[in-house]
């Protein structure tokens, strides 16, 4: 079983798949408490807000109320309200705290793609085609075991800053952990404008790329 948050179908706003139409699929659950977290709602597993699964999809506003759900059930769900993209996001909170095996190999046979967005603060449970996006929480829960395996893992590094310490940090991180990922994309923190400016030269002078949570910039989920 899986916790659910909340089901919706929207346009992918960060990184590579941006601009993908897109199934996303939050977990509930969260131990790792980054300051700046969008998506506070989903850390707390309190069973006083345990609901069906139909009360947990397209929710008008942020909320921490769940679901259990299969992942049989999680399929009837895109069929029952006919959604029509064939990419499928599964977000948090952390849902690298559930083994996405059988979740990912469900949704392949009936033909979608997959894509995972993690902190790389747990064991990465995912088959191999799905496309990994790791948020390295850096100097959190986890380990550093964890964190060099979600490094080597990783499709895409996607790395939240506000200023230029966080850039330094993940320099430092590289180094340690000896990986260098081909595709670093760096995420101004709450669209802030000086956040935004720091991410643009930083890029620039290393080469990275920009993700800038279009859905945010839209009004949309
Ligand atoms: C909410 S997290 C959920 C998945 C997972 N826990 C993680 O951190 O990757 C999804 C993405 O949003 C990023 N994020 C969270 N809050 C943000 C904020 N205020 N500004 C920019 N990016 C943010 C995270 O770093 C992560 O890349
Ligand atoms: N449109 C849209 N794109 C996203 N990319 C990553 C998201 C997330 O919260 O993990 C997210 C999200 O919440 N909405
Ligand atoms: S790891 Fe992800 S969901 Fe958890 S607090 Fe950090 S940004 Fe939020
Ligand atoms: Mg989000």
């Amino acid at each position: 079983m899986y916790k659910i948050n909340e089901i919706f179908e929207t346009i992918q706003g960060e990184a590579s798949y941006t601009g993908t139409p897109s199934i996303f699929v939050r977990l509930q659950g969260c131990p790792v408490g980054c300051a700046w977290c969008d998506t506070k709602q989903t850390w707390e597993v309190n069973d006083t807000y345990l609901v069906s699964l139909e009360q947990t999809v397209e929710k008008k506003a942020d909320s921490d109320l769940w679901a259990n759900a299969s992942a049989q059930q999680i399929f009837e769900l895109f069929q029952q309200r006919s959604y029509q993209a064939k990419h499928v996001v599964i977000t948090g909170g952390e849902p690298c705290m559930y083994d996405l095996n059988p979740l990912c190999d469900m949704l392949h046979e009936h033909g979608y793609t997959t894509q995972i967005e993690t902190s790389g603060t747990f064991e990465i449970l995912a088959p191999e085609k799905t496309w990994v996006t790791v948020s390295p929480k850096i100097n959190m829960r986890g380990g550093y075991e964890v964190l060099t395996s979600a490094m080597q893992r990783a499709n895409e590094i996607k790395h939240p800053i506000a200023m230029n310490k966080h850039v330094e940090e993940l320099e430092a991180l590289f180094e340690r952990t000896g990986t260098r990922p081909a595709l670093v994309y760096l995420q101004p923190i709450s669209q802030k404008a000086k956040a935004t400016k720091l991410a643009i030269e930083v890029c620039k002078a290393k080469n990275w790329r920009l993700s800038v949570q279009v859905h945010k910039y839209l009004g949309i989920n």
